[in-house]
């Protein structure tokens, strides 16, 4: 199984994105990952808050494939403990997935659309992260997941 995480926008803070490339990295030991980020939609701020989820939305089904499962973090997904995701992440493995998609969202989150044509939703927290702030955090729970996995001393209970 691959994993691919699909963002929207730049990442704009140069800590951020150094963070993110050390968990990358660190992750590329134990699964082809990819980062796909979605250019910023342009003349956005003459949208309104629907026309840009609509059209953000498009952009993401344009980029998942017919065997991919797609995966939405949302605030209002179901929640895991990391070992409960790391199993997770063993079952999507089990079942045969070719590729599994994380998708975050915009900053006013995803499209109906999106949500028809997910698989699934977690939340990594009852609260609300920026849209930027968020990919590193799944990337770190993606590769904790593995750490524990593999039962690498990363991860204490
Ligand atoms: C600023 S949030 C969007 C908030 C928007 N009000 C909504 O209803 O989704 C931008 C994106 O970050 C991700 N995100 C933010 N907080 C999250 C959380 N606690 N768990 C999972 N994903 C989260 C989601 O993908 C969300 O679409």
């Amino acid at each position: 199984m691959n994993i691919k995480l699909l963002a929207i926008g730049k990442t704009d803070s140069k800590p951020l994105q150094t963070l993110m490339d050390e968990y990358m990295k660190r992750l590329s030991f134990y699964i082809k990952f990819d980062l796909e980020v979605i250019p910023d939609i342009k003349n956005a701020k003459n949208m309104s808050e629907a026309q840009q989820k609509q059209k953000e939305g498009e952009l993401i089904l344009s980029k998942i494939g017919p065997t991919d499962q797609l995966i939405l973090l949302d605030d209002k997904g179901k929640e895991f403990t990391s070992m409960g995701f790391a199993d997770e992440l063993q079952k999507k493995m089990n079942s045969g997935i070719k590729t599994l998609v994380f998708v975050i969202g915009g900053p006013y989150g995803f499209s109906d659309d999106v949500y028809k044509n997910a698989k699934g939703k977690i939340s990594l927290s009852r609260m609300t992260f920026s849209h930027q702030m968020i990919r590193l955090f799944i990337i770190e729970q993606i590769y904790r997941g593995f750490t524990i996995l593999k039962n690498e001393p990363y991860h204490h209970e």
